[in-house]
């Protein structure tokens, strides 16, 4: 089983995160996530913490010459704004953070629980994101996420061009290129106010058969639902048409099934093809080949320069919520965070179908299951084991 935690807080001395169950025989490329971090900490609209923070990995265990061992691995980041005992407890809790909830739930004061929830730990998501994607990528299977719309603005169409697409580390932070959008946010900060978006992951080349129709836990879209709205911020996820299949008709999301004969051997899809996507990849909980599409609401930053309004916690009367400093908007960058957490749990789902403890031997495992199926299509319906319908 691939899982992982993380710990840390947001103005502690470093973030940890142990990846347990990763298959031995990858290249640890460090810079590929790298990269990674720097798209998180992109896009317009960030706050003054992004100017004091350079997000680098460092690799602490679990490889061997850079190569993946199958031990746990633990990758760690270090804060440059490392100043947790210095900081002033907040006096004012802030609406839409856990401050008032976390402070009575674990009898401490808001500090504690909010230097945890802080999407800080975000970047360590994206961190172990990176490192699913280096898994992925060696299995042919890749995953970008971006920006659909921010602040009510739908993002530039060119977000969905295949060219640009495959340039993700660039659209991904596209809200920040489109003139209507980086007006809006500046509006937004004059008024000392925040805007949310909607982003989407896409997950290209996935196999037919990752999670399970068979149990309720193994399904991979609640699987995906769960990672996505574990997402500091995130409050809305969708597959595919999502709640727009509420307002259509059956016929009107119904993907139809074709055959293309003579079709490529190797073809993941075994010559079947969907003319539209509208489930979104998954059917019954089971990857079906098409393009894996997740979508989620991104909430506005809550922290509000013109203070929201609030109770002071000694003297009980009103006061505006506390204040130090925040992101404007953080959308770009949930994109990236989605993008990674859709990626993990993407690549949990092929450790648990193509067992293996390396890479070559999930890549086996992939390869003897493709070849089980092909000859299953091939007999099973011609040697009259079907009862038929
Ligand atoms: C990348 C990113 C950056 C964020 N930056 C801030 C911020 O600067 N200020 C803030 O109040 N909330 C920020 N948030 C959101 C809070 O972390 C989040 O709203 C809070 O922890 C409460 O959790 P909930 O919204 O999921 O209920 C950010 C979220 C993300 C994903
Ligand atoms: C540090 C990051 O995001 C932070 C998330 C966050 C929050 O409340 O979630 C609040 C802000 O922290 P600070 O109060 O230190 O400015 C953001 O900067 C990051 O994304 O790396």
């Amino acid at each position: 089983m691939l899982r992982y935690l993380t710990a840390g807080e947001s103005h502690g001395p470093a973030l940890t995160a142990i990846v347990e169950g990763f298959p031995s025989g990858v290249s640890l490329d460090a810079e590929f996530i790298n990269v990674e971090l720097k798209r998180r900490q992109g896009g317009y609209g960030r706050g003054k913490r992004q100017t004091l923070e350079t997000d680098r990995v460092i690799v602490d265990s679990g490889t061997y010459h850079g190569v993946t061992t199958g031990g746990p691995i633990t990758l760690r980041l270090l804060n440059n704004d490392a100043k947790l005992e210095r900081l002033r407890e907040p006096t004012a809790p802030r609406g839409g953070h856990v401050d008032l909830a976390g402070a009575i739930a674990y009898q401490t004061g808001i500090r504690q629980v909010l230097e945890r929830a802080s999407a800080r730990e975000t970047a360590l998501r994206v961190a172990v994101g990176g490192l699913a994607k280096l898994l992925l990528r060696d299995l042919g299977i890749g995953v970008f996420g971006y920006v659909r719309e921010l602040g009510g603005i739908e993002a530039p169409p060119l977000a969905l061009d295949p060219q640009i697409r495959d340039a993700s580390p660039v659209y991904t932070c596209n809200p920040g290129a489109d003139p209507g959008i980086v007006a809006a946010i500046d509006a937004a900060r004059e008024a000392g106010d925040t805007l949310g978006g909607v982003l989407e992951a896409v997950v290209t080349g996935c196999p037919i058969g990752l999670g399970s129709h068979a149990q309720w836990d193994r399904k991979l879209d609640a699987r995906l639902a769960l990672a996505v709205m574990s997402i500091q911020a995130i409050k809305g996820v969708e597959v595919g048409l999502g709640f727009e299949a509420a307002r259509r008709p059956g016929s009107g999301v119904m993907d139809p099934i074709r055959f293309e004969a003579g079709h490529d051997p190797s073809d993941r899809r075994f010559g079947f093809r969907r003319p539209t996507n509208n489930a979104g990849g998954i059917e019954g909980g089971t990857s079906n080949g098409e393009p894996i599409v997740v979508r989620a609401a991104k909430k506005p930053i809550s922290t509000l320069a013109a203070r929201g309004p609030s109770v002071n916690m000694a003297t009980k009367g009103e006061s505006p919520a506390s204040y130090e400093r925040s992101d404007v908007c953080a959308v770009p960058a949930a994109s990236v965070i989605v993008e990674a957490v859709v990626a993990f749990e993407v690549a949990a789902a092929v450790v648990e179908r193509f067992v293996g403890s390396s890479l070559e031997a999930i890549r086996a495992s992939m390869g003897a299951m493709h070849e089980l199926s092909r000859r299953h299509l091939e007999e099973y319906w011609s040697a009259g084991k079907s009862a038929g319908a």
